[in-house]
């Protein structure tokens, strides 16, 4: 479709809504055709920053800088983003072929050549046979590939996505969030996708941007930033990891690192408080000393293999190099 992917620059980027810092002087490089997922708790500040880089909300500070070019100041369509809405807000007047082409008609383009743009992007997201529909007689999914459709039309070299599965069913949205993948792949540009859902950017992202607080907190590829969280709140929010206070400071482990055996020399003592079936595997948490707790997450044949009860004492073990120093 003649789009190329550009990197984006984010510089010193401040929002700032009266009083509240809703974005602290952030600063982050995305490579151009990543797939980059902004994940953080409710009010971190992902929403306004996309929403800054989409040029829907001004920057109060610093500078959003794609393929060299400053566009703190262009108005969104004239950025070479697209934005891609939590509420997929189609016409319902219009058929799915005009909703796609309507900023084409925005632009003035002769109705023969949008429609024609409108079915090559129908055809991408596999919805040609629907261009005649109604958004009514759509369902969620497939207005949200309409949507999609709507927001590439425009060859964006940016495609910035507001939780843009929030609103599908947990079967749906395990399925499209593979096509938005395949189609961010196919396309070679970059899509920014926000999301406070940690599976999700773990099975989505090149690259996750981890916001808290109105800053970074750390960005890595997927695997890096799951594998050694830098911050007891990386950690806690993307999950499967404990967090343990040592002598020599605060550590992650991952759960799935974590072994039980009999109490003994250098083992973590500990007394089980729960043993939870999983199916593939089975959760047993155990307290240590200084009331914290360490949950195991053990390979069912395994636990199975000596099975161990609320209430034991075990000694717990992991390797050293799964043990990662985190910052005060
Ligand atoms: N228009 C606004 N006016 C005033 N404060 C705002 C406005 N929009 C957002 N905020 C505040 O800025 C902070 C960041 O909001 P933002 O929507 O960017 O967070 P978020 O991480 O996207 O949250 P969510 O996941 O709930 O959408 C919050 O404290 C929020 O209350």
């Amino acid at each position: 479709m003649g789009a190329t992917g550009k990197d984006l620059e984010l510089v010193n980027v401040t929002k700032r809504y009266g009083e509240t810092v809703a974005v602290d002087a952030i600063n982050h490089h995305f490579a151009p055709g990543t797939y980059a997922c902004l994940l953080g708790p409710s009010g971190c500040g992902k929403s306004s920053t996309l929403r800054m880089i989409a040029g829907h909300e001004t920057v109060s500070d610093g500078s959003i800088v794609l393929g060299g070019t400053d566009v703190s100041h262009l108005p969104p369509a004239k950025r070479g983003t697209a934005m891609m809405f939590q509420s997929y807000a189609l016409f319902p007047h219009l058929s799915v072929a005009e909703n796609v082409a309507f900023s084409l008609k925005m632009k003035g383009v002769d109705r023969p050549d949008r429609l024609k743009r409108a079915g090559e992007m129908l055809e991408l997201v596999d919805l040609s046979r629907l261009a005649d529909r109604f958004p009514d007689q759509l369902s969620g999914g497939q207005q949200q590939r309409v949507a999609l459709a709507r927001a590439l039309i425009t060859r964006p070299q940016v495609l910035l996505l507001d939780e843009p599965l929030s609103a599908l069913d947990p079967f749906l949205r395990i399925r499209m969030r593979s096509e938005l993948k395949k189609l961010q792949r196919e396309l070679g540009i970059s899509f920014i996708h926000v999301t406070h859902g940690q599976d999700e950017a773990l099975a989505l992202a090149d690259e996750i941007v981890v916001m808290n607080n109105a800053v970074i907190e750390q960005a890595g590829s997927a695997r890096d930033v799951f594998n050694a969280p830098r911050t007891a709140f990386v950690a806690r929010f993307l999950g499967g990891h404990n967090v343990i206070a040592l002598p020599e400071g605060k550590v992650a482990v991952r759960s799935d690192a974590v072994r039980m055996t009999d109490e003994g020399a250098g083992r973590m003592p500990a007394q089980i408080t729960a043993v939870e079936y999983q199916g593939t595997h089975v959760n047993v948490t155990a307290a240590v000393a200084g009331e914290q707790e360490v949950t195991a997450l053990l390979p069912d044949a395994l636990y199975f293999a000596q099975p161990r009860h609320p209430g034991e004492p075990v000694g717990l073990t992991w390797e050293n190099d799964q043990q990662h120093p985190l910052q005060a």
